[in-house]
């Protein structure tokens, strides 16, 4: 057999390296354990450039929205010096059940975390070692929705989806939902609470949290997102098991139908969460904004080309060739679009 060159077997060194790179890090479903990646696979350009993403503790303050008010029903932070927001629902007593105060708070928290420029993921997560997010809360269900403190009836819960699938920077749900009930571990992500989890771009498990839909038990259902993106997310079949049934899932059986993209041991959760988010965060927030609307644009129809055609326009705004335009209107003359190639 003809003998390598040194240039021959760099160069096929090099090639091992950036397929081991390829390889994802595989988390158990039974133990959830990281299998962490050799260090060879780290030993590439990008990683000997950028580093290792940071691992300290990250530093949170509390946030208000542009008016200062005081949230009740939730906990708004930011991470001093990173662009990480965290929105937590604040009601454990009711496993996090919302009611429509904690959705208008939710969505101010959202409008917030979408206008400052220096956050670039927001977490969603609930309160406590119980529940993410039980859905809608039944003691204030009326006949026409929920009611708190007005005389009639809200759904507004489908107006934060719709936000949290606008929203151009990546929303991470962070299933902290752990309850130590006798001698066994569960969590709750469940109703409205599960498709919240749904609507976010990514969800990082905890080991012991539970999805489920509970709205055929209970007479209710969401026909809109809660339908149709769980179909998206975990086939047709499964999303009608899930809907018919009303059965409860651990992380294990979500992961493996594709409702979550990791489970971590619960102790690990926020600190996993946080390494997404800093990863995240290291790559091109354009890139990420435009992706994001271009992945729903499909399922979305106009209003899903609508936000992928603002991006374009975003964009083009910030070339030579779009600034041409707006300078001549301005200029009252002529613009000159002659030198911009009409490319193939
Ligand atoms: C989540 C549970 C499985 C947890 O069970 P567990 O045994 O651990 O705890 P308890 O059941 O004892 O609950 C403790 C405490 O919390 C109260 N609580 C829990 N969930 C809710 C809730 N959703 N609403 C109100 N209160 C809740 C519970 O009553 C206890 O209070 P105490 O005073 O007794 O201590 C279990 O709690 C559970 O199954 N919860 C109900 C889950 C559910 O059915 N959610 C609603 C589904 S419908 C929905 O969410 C919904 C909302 C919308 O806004 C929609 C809008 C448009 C279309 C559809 C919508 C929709 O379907």
């Amino acid at each position: 057999m003809a003998q390598l060159s040194e240039k021959e077997l760099n160069s096929m060194r090099r090639r091992v390296v950036t397929v081991a790179n390829h390889l994802v890090p595989v988390i158990s479903s039974s133990n959830c354990e990281s299998i962490v990646l050799s260090n060879a696979s780290m030993n590439d350009s990008y990683h000997r450039i950028h580093g290792e993403v940071p691992t300290h503790d990250v530093v949170w303050r509390i946030a208000f929205d542009e008016s200062g008010k005081e949230f009740t029903d939730i906990i708004y932070e930011k991470a001093v010096d990173e662009g990480i927001a965290k929105i937590t629902i604040n009601r454990p007593e009711r496993r996090n059940a919302f009611r429509p105060q904690t959705v208008k708070e939710l969505i101010r928290a959202f409008n917030d975390a979408r206008d400052d420029s220096s956050v670039g993921v927001v977490i969603l997560t609930g309160k406590g070692t119980k529940a993410f997010c039980s859905g809608g809360d039944q003691a204030l269900r009326t006949t026409d929705g929920y009611a708190d403190y007005e005389n009639f009836g809200r759904l507004n819960v489908l107006d934060l989806q719709v936000q949290i699938r606008r929203l151009p920077k990546p929303v991470i749900a962070m299933d902290a939902c752990m309850l130590v009930y006798s001698s066994f571990i569960m969590g709750y992500a469940v109703g409205g609470g599960h498709v919240l989890h749904m609507v976010c771009d990514l969800t990082i498990a905890a080991d012991n949290a539970i999805f489920g839909q509970t709205g055929p038990k209970v007479g209710s259902f969401d026909a809109g997102y809660g339908s149709s993106i769980m179909s998206r997310l975990v086939g047709p079949k499964k999303a009608r098991e899930m809907w018919f049934l009303a059965r409860f899932y651990n992380a294990a059986e979500a992961e493996k139908m594709g409702l979550v993209n990791t489970v971590v041991p619960l102790e690990n959760l926020e600190r996993e969460t946080i390494k997404w988010c800093r990863e995240i965060l290291r790559n091109s927030p354009t890139a990420i904004r435009v992706l994001k609307s271009a992945l729903n644009a499909v399922d979305d129809g106009h209003a899903g080309l609508q936000a992928l055609g603002g991006d374009a326009t975003l964009i083009f705004y910030g070339t030579e060739e779009g600034n041409e335009g707006k300078t001549a209107y301005v200029d009252r003359r002529r613009p000159d679009f002659s030198k911009f190639p009409r490319r193939p």
